[in-house]
């Protein structure tokens, strides 16, 4: 047993306390058993341990020595969600002097300042896009701790989450890695790539009960109990079940396989429940966060004390339902599997409504055991519940057999590097050689030969797929690959690797751009020269693999009809059914920066505000990129797809612009103040401070009058970094219009649905080397 003070031999006696106020004692047998492997000595540790085990504390334990010691740690998590949350919890280092700084936002910048900070979180596209953009600090580090480093194994993330590690090692000698895993079979492997010491167990500080719902019954495999329900739950058991954990005074999470279901389930529980007082403040604060159907759904549930989670919500809609079941203001929440990763929120139980899922091109397909075990595994809250139940449901005895075997018997699968991945190493071989990782194509194999990829199996599958990457590259004028081997790259190159696109999203951006200006000469026909519009460029982005479509529903015919009646605007598209998509997309981007209301656009398009969001950082990002290929190549169009890009990011129109980006001033009150005559900053200079508060209410007034009253002082000196990348062309500055700060939020393509998917569409259209 090793007890939280036996840690005075690493840590100062500050430490000790700051643990033992909150109430740790001694460390958890596997926590023991990582300290005495070696995890305070620098060791490389990989911690595959069940869910809610304290591996974020061993981590924490490791970064807090080495801040002690002035050394730099970083933390790479996979969600912003997860990013925030530990950013929140590790604010309590300040009293031991430590500052933490976290990064998810634009990824061409180099954030050097954060450099300043002892912790450093980021998500793992945006540490990779650090290292792309040539931060110092992040070739200075003592400790990489990486959250869920058994997403290695996803499609989506797992191949910068590869590179991102691999890189990183390359460049901090002496670096300790850390890395927090579910339990995987081949944990080993992952541990022996790393030179890790491996602490593998199932241990949990709360047991955990695990059981099928089955015909009134609730099996588990020492005991079986019968599941009082009514008439009408017969039907639908987990009515039953919500209703018997209720009766207990606790909580649940379900689990359903789709938003769709999700929203249903909430719906359906919250009329079986009367409102709850301690939920009617909640839930007027979910009502003030927007005016879509979605939120008023989610607010009236919530008024009853269930809610519904998935991707569709807004950001700051999916915090105030997390924290109102932490509070235990609500009671239930119906979840799609996003809570599952990693959100740090038990429930005394956890049903699995579903263990299918749709998948695109499979259909429904059983989750994977690794999946199962997240889920179930939030079952149990330490200190607060005798133990955890969690429960998956079966139609008939033998569906209850075949789950007890594969999900609550069965051991998790192994994981598998998704790194050959062509679209993948698209994208990394570029920002390999752009960051110097290689300056030829021997040290480009050696480095590769360095990746989980080549460790498990032989990198010659590789050969083929960098050979044709490296002929794509070199084509499309990213890098100059010589006869002798050398790598070198372009500007070009450089740059996109920079804006953290997928090189194919340049080139896409690229050929359309001179297409469309060339049209005349390549028809050799009597067609104007058009100069692309907005809606062109907003087109434009949608065709590249960076941008997750919309899909096309059968209420969808309009589509066709927008298509032909903007067809002189469009980019010629070879793929109708593409064609469709990017229509659609562009037409919901088009109407966000036409300040359509989002209620309106969230019922026009069928998606939730979060995905509007979503889709217009996104857009914003593209355009962004596509403003400074523009500005490099002098592509004519910089100014207004930078200005378009800040549309994007406010979903505002063009008049706005000077006013968008006062703090406090979103779309709605910048054109209340617009239709007061009030058109720009100028103007609202002059404006009596009464009237400001008029339009604005006294609180926004105020924030805004301090703005305009800080910006008059620094009038003519500005600081360099708040016009970085600016007025490099002169263009910029024509109307005063300053870079939208605000946008500091990208989306990183991990959380994009999946970009694979798209990426794999291209390459049917024949555009890949
Ligand atoms: N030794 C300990 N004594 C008391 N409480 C602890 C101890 N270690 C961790 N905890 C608490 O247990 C809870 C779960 O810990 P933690 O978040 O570190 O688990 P985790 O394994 O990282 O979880 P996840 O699987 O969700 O990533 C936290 O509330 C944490 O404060």
């Amino acid at each position: 047993m090793l007890e939280i003070r036996d840690l005075s031999r690493w840590l100062p006696q500050e430490a000790i306390e700051l643990y033992e106020g909150q109430g740790y004692n001694e460390l958890y047998p596997p926590q023991a058993q990582a300290v005495e492997r070696g995890l305070l000595e620098g060791k490389n540790m990989l911690l595959a341990l069940a869910t809610a085990s304290g591996k974020t504390f061993l981590a924490e334990l490791a970064m807090l020595k080495a801040a002690l010691q002035s050394k730099r740690s970083l933390y790479i998590v996979p969600l912003r969600a997860l990013a925030a949350e530990k950013f929140d919890s590790f604010q309590r280092f300040k009293d031991l002097g430590v500052s933490v700084g976290i990064s998810t936002g634009d990824f061409d910048k180099k954030d050097e300042r954060l450099g300043r900070n002892q912790i450093i979180i980021a998500t793992s596209e945006k540490a990779d896009s650090l290292m792309r953009n040539g931060a110092s600090w992040i070739r200075d580090l003592a400790v990489l701790v990486i959250d869920e480093i058994h997403l290695l194994n996803d499609v989506g993330r797992g191949p910068t989450l590869e590179m991102t590690i691999t890189k990183l090692r390359r460049s901090n000698s002496g670096l300790q890695i850390i890395g927090l895993s579910a339990t995987v079979a081949n944990s080993r492997e992952l541990a022996d790539w790393l030179d890790a010491e491996l602490v593998s167990s199932d241990w949990r500080p709360i047991a955990l009960k695990e059981g099928v719902i089955c015909k009134g019954r609730l099996v588990f495999s020492d005991e079986e109990r019968a599941l009082e329900a009514k008439k009408d739950e017969k039907k639908d058991e987990s009515i039953a079940l919500v209703r018997d954990t209720l009766s207990q005074d606790a909580q649940i999470l379900i689990f359903e396989n789709s938003r769709k279901n999700a929203e249903a389930a909430a719906i359906k529980l919250s009329n079986l429940i009367p409102p709850d007082p301690k939920a009617e403040t909640l839930s007027e604060s979910i009502l003030a966060t927007g005016e879509s159907e979605t939120c008023h759904r989610l607010a009236s549930c919530v008024s009853r004390g269930i809610a519904f989670h998935h991707a569709g919500l807004l950001p700051d809609q999916r915090r105030l339902v997390e924290q109102g079941f932490r509070e235990n203001r609500i009671k239930v929440i119906a979840s799609t599997p996003t809570l599952a990763a990693g959100l740090n929120l038990p429930a005394r139980r956890v049903l699995i409504k579903s263990y299918r899922r749709y998948e695109y091109g499979s259909g429904m397909v059983p989750i994977p055991v690794i999946e199962y075990r997240q889920m179930a595994g939030r079952a149990g809250r330490p200190g607060l519940d005798p133990y955890g139940e969690s429960f998956l449901m079966a139609k008939d005895d033998s569906e209850m057999r075949n789950l007890k075997e594969h999900y609550i018997d069965g051991s998790p699968e192994e994981i598998w590097s998704k790194l050959a991945s062509e679209s993948a190493l698209r994208t990394h071989i570029l920002s390999t050689i752009t960051a110097g990782f290689a300056r030829t194509e021997g040290e480009l194999k050696e480095f590769i030969a360095t990746t989980f990829y080549a460790y498990q199996q032989d990198p010659w599958h590789l050969d083929a797929a960098l050979e044709k990457v490296l002929a794509f590259l070199s084509d499309n004028g990213m890098i100059v690959d010589s006869p002798e081997g050398d790598l070198t790259p372009t500007k070009l190159g450089s740059l996109v690797s920079k804006l953290y696109i997928d090189p194919l999203s340049a080139v896409i951006m690229l050929e359309n751009l001179a297409e469309k200006g060339g049209r005349e000469e390549k028809n050799g026909k009597e067609a104007t020269v058009r100069k692309p519009t907005d809606l062109s460029l907003i087109h434009l982005i949608t065709m590249t693999p960076d941008m997750a479509l919309l899909y096309i529903q059968s209420a969808d015919g309009w589509v066709e009809e927008f298509i032909d009646l903007n067809q002189s605007e469009l980019f010629n598209e070879e793929n109708y059914d593409y064609l469709l998509r990017e229509a659609k997309t562009s037409s919901m981007l088009f109407d966000w920066i036409g300040e359509v209301k989002e209620e309106l656009i969230s019922d026009r398009y069928r998606i939730g505000p979060g995905d509007i969001r979503r889709s217009a950082e996104t857009a914003e990002w593209l355009m962004h990129s596509l403003a400074e290929l523009s500005k490099h190549l002098d592509l004519g169009i910089t100014y207004r797809a930078e200005q378009l890009s800040v549309r994007l990011h406010y979903g505002a129109g063009q008049d706005l612009l000077s006013l968008l980006d006062l703090k406090g001033v979103g779309r709605v009150r910048a054109r209340k103040l617009h239709q007061s005559g009030i058109t720009n900053r100028e103007k609202l200079k002059s404006t009596d401070p009464v009237e400001i508060a008029r339009l604005l209410g006294p609180k926004i007034a105020e924030k805004v009058l301090l703005q305009l009253a800080r910006e008059e002082r620094m009038d003519g000196m500005r600081s360099d970094e708040a016009i970085e990348g600016y007025g490099k062309d002169g263009e910029e500055e024509v109307n005063g219009i300053t870079k939208n700060q605000a946008a500091s939020e990208a989306q990183p393509p991990g959380e994009r649905p999946p970009a694979n998917k798209t990426k794999a569409r291209r390459s049917k259209q024949g555009r890949l080397p």
